[in-house]
């Protein structure tokens, strides 16, 4: 595998300055000199036609890498170009036909195998050093990317236990774009056999081959985008230069079909010196981590991601409690309206729960990957508490909120506001949690309701939240307690400790803020006034996904390509309509297959 020296200069030039061979170059914010490696990528991307005028390299402390303007940038104006063919993956490298014909290309049965395509055309193309065409792009990409916790040691590793990292690492929830996951059994499983079975290749196989195919994962992990609508995964030179940093995003990212380039623009006027930022999604520091290695001090995007296969158990725990209790002549009972009946066995309550769950799904009341994400700060997702209710409730109650949501999926059929669907599924969404507000609101048990309806089934909304908060937090190695007193100790730390520690602190202080505010009076009734945007939320992308990024990492206003040869037609295709920074998309890397 071909070495290249990493060594970070302070800033080095753009595009236009790569015929300057010394090495004394002065940038136009000042600093020094730049490496051979930055030279031959500066040489590579004028080649390539890939450019950016109005920006140039720099090495942060604590970032690496960057793009920093130049001169001051209107907003609108294209920072960064690159021609579709000159993006890197499977289905443009060298080896596309070998990686095809395995199955590895798009569309292949599995998307994690067209993810494992790009890793291996990634690791193809850094072995073959100066022969590849992409060299000197990624001779830049850092050698050492011991900073992702794939590398990390297990010790320091299960300091992670517990959180999103850590889970998703394990395989425990897995979506395909979570490319740093089950990397031994992929390696076994489809990579190294495929090195076996391809020698004419000659890649290593062995330490060395996992060596190579771990570097490889990280650098698809941390550098690569998925574009349009067809989900191409791809390593796009300079886009990839650009760091994140929560709520600072100055660009967006944008395809010009005409042209058949990617572009990414200015969402507003930045300074000569400012830092081109780019959003990789709105991360946790736990994902921020596991995906980049890295975590933010202060993260407004900080939450817990509270799995479905947990509050299934949870919910059949609890009707198996209030049967047993029934069954015992306890004065509990089963509850109004339980999902089972008093003399029902564990399989009816399985059964039950089950047809619930169906229920609703069809209501939209399912996040994207079965996960609801929970912040500190604000209410209880309102579809988690409407979701909550429903599997607990019986058919009566069931029956009601089916009801109620197919006359609001009418209205918004006749209505204006049907969009391809999916307004049918929010509307459907929104009233079902509107039906579940209208069912727990004439009593709220900390408002000492007593015995009614609707205070019983509050008190068991509020008993099933402490149960999946308490067994939530049993999962982390230590307490928030634990953890409040090492920020105390948090510059003596090691990094990776630090990283740890701001990675599942603000996972811990999520959970006991649900814990508290679900039995805060009114907590609930919070949770399902947040309806409407919750129930937009719950059918996913639309708010807060790689599709629809807020926050304005997903480009707009694409054009429809006609793809010209393979390649181009890949990155062409409808790309950037929601082209992603970073790897993943990013919501849709909140896979949650958990089991207790
Ligand atoms: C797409 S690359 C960006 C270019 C990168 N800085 C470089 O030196 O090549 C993503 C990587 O940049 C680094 N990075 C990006 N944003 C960061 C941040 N806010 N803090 C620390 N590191 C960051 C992380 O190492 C991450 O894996």
């Amino acid at each position: 595998m071909a070495k290249t020296s990493m060594q970070k200069k302070d800033v080095v030039g753009d595009g236009k300055h790569s015929s300057a061979a010394s090495t004394d170059f002065r940038s136009p914010v000042g600093c020094t000199g730049i490496t051979r490696g930055e030279q031959e990528f500066l040489a590579w991307c004028k080649e390539e036609r890939v450019r950016f005028p109005s920006s140039h390299l720099a090495a942060l402390a604590n970032t690496g890498r960057a793009l920093v303007a130049s001169r001051a940038i209107k907003m609108g104006e294209v920072v960064v170009e690159v021609p579709d063919d000159a993006v890197l993956m499977a289905d443009n490298c060298s080896i596309r036909d070998v990686l095809d014909e395995e199955g590895l290309c798009k569309p292949a049965d599995d998307e994690i195998l067209e993810v494992q395509g790009l890793v291996i055309a990634v690791m193809y193309e850094k072995w073959r050093g100066e022969q590849s065409r992409w060299a000197p792009y990624l001779a830049l990409l850092p050698d050492d990317m011991t900073h992702m916790p794939l590398y990390w040691k297990r010790r320091e590793f299960l300091e992670l236990r517990g959180t999103a990292a850590y889970d998703k690492m394990m395989g425990r929830l897995q979506h395909p774009a979570d490319a740093p996951t089950q990397v031994p059994l992929l390696w076994s499983e489809v990579v190294a056999p495929f090195i076996a079975e391809h020698p004419e290749l000659e890649l290593p196989g062995g330490q060395q081959g996992y060596e190579l195919y771990r570097w490889a994962t990280c650098a698809v992990a941390s550098y690569s985008f998925i574009l349009g609508d067809d989900k191409y995964q791809a390593m796009v030179p300079v886009w990839d230069l650009l760091n994140h940093i929560t709520g600072a995003v100055n660009v967006r990212l944008h395809h010009c079909a005409r042209r058949h380039v990617l572009q990414m623009l200015a969402t507003r006027d930045i300074r000569a010196g400012e830092e081109l930022v780019n959003n990789y999604g709105e991360l946790s520091n736990a994902e921020l981590l596991r995906g980049y290695g890295f975590v933010e001090r202060s993260n407004r995007n900080n939450h817990v991601q509270v799995p479905l296969a947990l509050l299934m158990r949870v919910v059949r725990q609890e009707l198996q409690q209030e049967q047993a209790a029934a069954g015992a002549g306890e004065a509990a009972g089963p509850g109004p309206g339980s999902a089972a009946s008093a003399t029902a066995p564990a399989a009816e309550v399985r059964r039950a729960v089950a047809a619930r769950l169906r229920l609703g799904r069809r209501l939209g009341l399912l996040p994207l990957h079965d996960v609801f994400k929970v912040y500190a700060g604000r209410p209880a997702p309102a579809a988690l508490t409407a979701l909550l209710h429903l599997l607990l409730a019986g058919e009566e109650q069931a029956e009601e909120v089916r009801r109620a949501a197919r006359r609001a999926a009418g209205a918004a059929h006749s209505g204006k506001q049907r969009r391809g669907g999916k307004v049918d599924k929010q509307a459907k969404a929104a009233a079902a949690i509107a039906a579940v507000a209208a069912a727990l609101k004439q009593e709220d048990s900390s408002a000492g309701g007593g015995v009614s309806g609707s205070a019983a089934a509050v008190a068991r909304l509020q008993r099933v939240y402490e149960r999946v908060v308490s067994y939530m937090l049993g999962r982390y190695g230590n307490s928030l307690e634990e953890d409040e007193r090492l920020m105390g100790l948090y510059d003596s730390l090691p990094p990776r400790q630090r990283a740890a520690l701001l990675a599942r602190k603000p996972e811990k202080e999520a959970l006991v803020w649900l814990r508290e505010e679900i039995k805060r009076k009114g907590g609930l009734q919070r949770s399902l006034a947040l309806g409407g945007a919750e129930a937009a939320r719950a059918v996913g992308k639309s708010v807060a996904g790689a599709g629809g990024n807020a926050a304005g990492k997903a480009a707009v206003g694409s054009e429809d390509v006609g793809g010209e040869g393979r390649g181009k037609k890949a990155a062409g295709r409808k790309a950037s309509d929601d082209a992603k920074g970073g790897v993943k998309p990013q919501e849709a890397q909140f896979s949650f297959g958990f089991s207790l």
